[in-house]
């Protein structure tokens, strides 16, 4: 039994508009499946969770059709990571399915997911925030300028025009201008692989299990999918106007022959501020202090 679980509003009715061109398909019609659409936000973070808890269902595979914050609820819920998933992007920013290079049809990925011919490992990252429970990214997290600008774009009329058109990560352009007048780089004390360190004009910390965010920018263009370490990207000592620079460099990965941008490799990354800070997990925002992030130690299978 195959589960589908479909976001209809992710990439603004994307993800409707492609499970009704896989329902139509032969393929899906031949399948034993069922199918379950997210209502709200959380959503499908419970279907996740119940599908998964016993999988009574014999389940062969979940299948999400969405976007990367569908994808996020999903496997932070899934209680047993060995039923593999698959992903069908139908979101504004797909940046996991441009860190897998999956296929951009919607029906080729759907033949590979029922001949199970391609399999791919994947390692989800954890963080823990002011030590509660432990969740998982899938995608990235990051401290500091990139959260601010999430953060504002996020809420911003224009990426919502912006994603009509396919072009979401312009908002991000365009957020940048705003933090940018207004952002005040932090001090944070750092300790990865048993090592401490304080950072005294801290611009962003970011950690990814593949290259992408924001849309298609290669924050790490060296991140690989990988177990056990993951690369850590430090902005530090910078100004206003170089970072401005800096930015417009982020689509071709060109910004990390900065001087101020360090690229580390860690197992465990904590973080401690003295202020609250924003951080995002998957493109989603909040503020923080501390944070202990860690690579999980089992890979999920992604199928197709
Ligand atoms: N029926 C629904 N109504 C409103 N929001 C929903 C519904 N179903 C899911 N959501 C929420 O929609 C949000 C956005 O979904 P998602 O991230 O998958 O799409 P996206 O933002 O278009 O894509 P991306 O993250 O790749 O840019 C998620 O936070 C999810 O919880």
């Amino acid at each position: 039994m195959y589960l589908f679980i479909v976001n209809q509003v992710a990439g603004n009715g994307r993800g409707k508009r492609i499970f009704n061109k896989i329902r139509k398909s032969t393929r899906y019609q031949q399948l034993e499946s069922t199918y379950v659409f997210t209502d709200y936000e959380g959503h499908a973070e419970e279907i996740a969770r119940e599908a998964t808890k016993n999988n009574l269902v014999n389940l062969k595979a979940i299948v999400v059709i969405g976007g990367d914050g569908t994808l996020h609820e999903v496997m932070n819920r899934m209680e047993d990571i060995s039923i593999p998933l698959a992903f069908i992007p139908g979101g504004s920013g797909n940046d996991f399915a441009r860190g897998m290079n999956l296929p951009n049809n919607p029906l080729e990925i759907l033949k590979h997911i029922i001949e199970a011919d391609i399999q791919q490992s994947y390692w989800l990252g954890n963080f823990s925030l002011e030590d509660a429970e432990s969740k998982r990214f899938v995608n990235s997290i990051g401290f500091g300028f990139d959260a601010e600008i999430a953060n504002i774009a996020n809420q911003s009329w224009y990426k919502k025009v912006l994603n009509l058109f396919r072009l979401g990560s312009f908002s991000y352009a365009i957020a940048l201008i705003h933090v940018l007048f207004q952002f005040r780089p932090f001090k944070v004390e750092i300790e990865m692989n048993n090592r401490k360190r304080v950072i005294e004009q801290c611009w962003m910390i970011t950690i990814a299990n593949h290259m992408y965010y924001g849309g298609g920018m290669k924050i790490i263009p060296n991140a690989k999918i990988q177990p056990t370490t993951f690369p850590v990207l430090l902005i530090h000592r910078i100004s206003k106007w170089k970072i401005l620079g800096m930015f417009i460099t982020v689509f071709t990965g060109k910004h990390v022959n900065f001087k101020e941008v360090e690229l580390l490799e860690a197992s465990k990354v904590s973080i401690l501020t003295e202020e609250n800070i924003h951080y995002q997990v998957d493109g989603q925002t909040n503020r923080c202090s501390r944070c202990t992030v860690s690579k999980e130690s089992t890979s999920i299978q992604i199928i197709g």
